[in-house]
C-alpha cells in the first residue's frame, strides 16, 4: 500500500495554501503538525479527493487519484474538521444512514456497525439521541462513520478538538490498535496529540513542508538547540523579539525561559534535552530562516 504526493500545490486566488509537496506515506500513524493556517486540512481534502491540487499529483497504490479518485475513495475512512451529525438521530439510525450514502451492502454494514459501537463503548447508547452526547462521544461516532467501509487510509482532521484529557487519551488509544495495517493521517496543532501515537511527522509551516522525519529524528535535529536561563522581568521582551521561545514561566527569582536557538541566546544559559514541542519549533524556525 502506498500513498505519495508528488510536488504538489494548492492556491485559492492569490493565496498559496500548499506549496510544492513531496511525501509518501506509510503504514502506521502519521502526525501532519502546524499552526492554524498552514495548510493541513488542504493537504487532507486533497488526499480525500474532495479537490483537487493546483499543480502536482496524488497516487494511491500507483494510481493518479486526482485524473482517478474513485479507487481512493473505496479506500478511505474521512473524519473532517467540522463534522456534522445530525441531533435527532441515534449512532445506529445516523451510521446506516451514513452506509447507505457509501452504498455500503446493508445486511454485512448492519453487523458492523454492531461491532464498531461495541469497540468504540457506545453499544449502552446506540439508541440515544446523539445530540445530547458529549464531545468525545460525538468523536466516537464519527470515527465509527469513517470505519464503515474498514478502510485502509484513515484520515482524521483536528480530531481532539473539544475533547476532555481523558478522551484524548482514549481517541490516542483507539488510533493505535487501528494503525499495524492501515495509512492513519492525523492532523494537529497540539504536540501532544501525536507524541505517543505517530511513527513519522509531517510538519507544515506556511503551505511549506518544514519536516518529515521519526520523532526520533525531529529530536535529534533539535538537540543541543534547547536552552534554559533565568532572566529579569525587563529582558524577556527582548529574548522573546531575538529568538523562540518554547516556554517562559514566572518564579520568584526571574523569569524561567526555555529557548530554541542554534547558539547560546544569553550568557550562563545551558543547553537541555529537547522535547519533541521544541523540535517542532526547531525544524519551523528552519524553514523560517531560509524564506
Ligand atoms: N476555500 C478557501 N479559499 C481561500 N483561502 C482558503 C480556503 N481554504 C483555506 N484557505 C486558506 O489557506 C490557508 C491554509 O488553510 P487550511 O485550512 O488548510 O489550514 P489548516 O492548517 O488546516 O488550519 P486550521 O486548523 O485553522 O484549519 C489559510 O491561510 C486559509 O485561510
Amino acid at each position: 500500500m502506498s500513498l505519495k504526493l508528488e510536488q504538489v500545490s494548492k492556491q485559492y486566488g492569490s493565496k498559496q495554501a500548499l506549496q510544492n509537496i513531496t511525501l509518501t506515506f506509510q503504514t502506521g500513524v502519521t502526525g501532519l503538525l502546524g499552526r492554524n493556517g498552514a495548510g493541513k486540512s488542504t493537504m487532507l481534502k486533497m488526499l480525500a479527493t474532495i479537490s483537487t491540487p493546483t499543480a502536482g499529483n496524488i497516487l494511491y497504490n500507483g494510481i493518479n487519484i486526482v485524473r482517478q479518485p474513485n479507487e481512493m475513495r473505496r479506500a478511505l475512512g474521512y473524519l473532517p474538521q467540522d463534522f456534522g451529525i445530525y441531533p435527532n438521530m441515534n449512532p445506529v439510525e445516523f451510521l446506516e444512514y451514513m452506509a447507505a450514502m457509501k452504498s455500503l451492502s446493508m445486511k454485512p454494514a448492519k453487523k458492523r456497525i454492531r461491532e464498531l459501537l461495541e469497540v468504540l463503548h457506545l453499544s449502552d447508547v446506540r439508541r440515544r439521541a446523539i445530540g445530547g452526547f458529549s464531545g468525545g462521544m460525538k468523536q466516537r461516532v464519527g470515527i465509527a462513520q469513517a470505519l464503515l467501509s474498514d478502510p485502509a487510509v484513515l484520515i482524521v482532521d483536528e480530531p481532539t478538538v473539544g475533547l476532555d484529557p481523558e478522551e484524548r487519551i482514549q481517541f490516542r488509544n483507539l488510533l493505535t490498535a487501528l494503525s499495524p495495517d492501515r495509512i492513519i493521517i492525523l492532523s494537529t496543532h497540539i504536540v501532544t496529540d501525536i507524541e505517543s501515537i505517530a511513527s513519522r511527522i509531517a510538519i507544515l509551516s506556511s503551505g511549506c513542508l518544514a519536516a518529515y522525519a521519526e520523532p526520533e529524528q525531529l529530536l535529534q535535529q533539535a538537540e543541543h538547540k534547547v536552552w534554559e536561563c533565568i532572566v529579569p522581568g525587563p529582558q524577556l521582551q527582548e529574548l522573546q523579539r531575538k529568538f523562540k521561545l518554547s516556554n517562559s514561566i514566572q518564579r520568584s527569582d526571574g523569569i524561567y525561559v526555555r529557548i530554541v536557538s542554534d547558539i547560546q541566546p544569553v550568557h550562563g544559559a545551558n543547553a537541555v534535552a529537547p522535547t519533541l514541542e521544541d523540535a517542532y519549533l526547531y525544524a519551523t524556525s528552519k524553514l523560517e530562516a531560509v524564506r
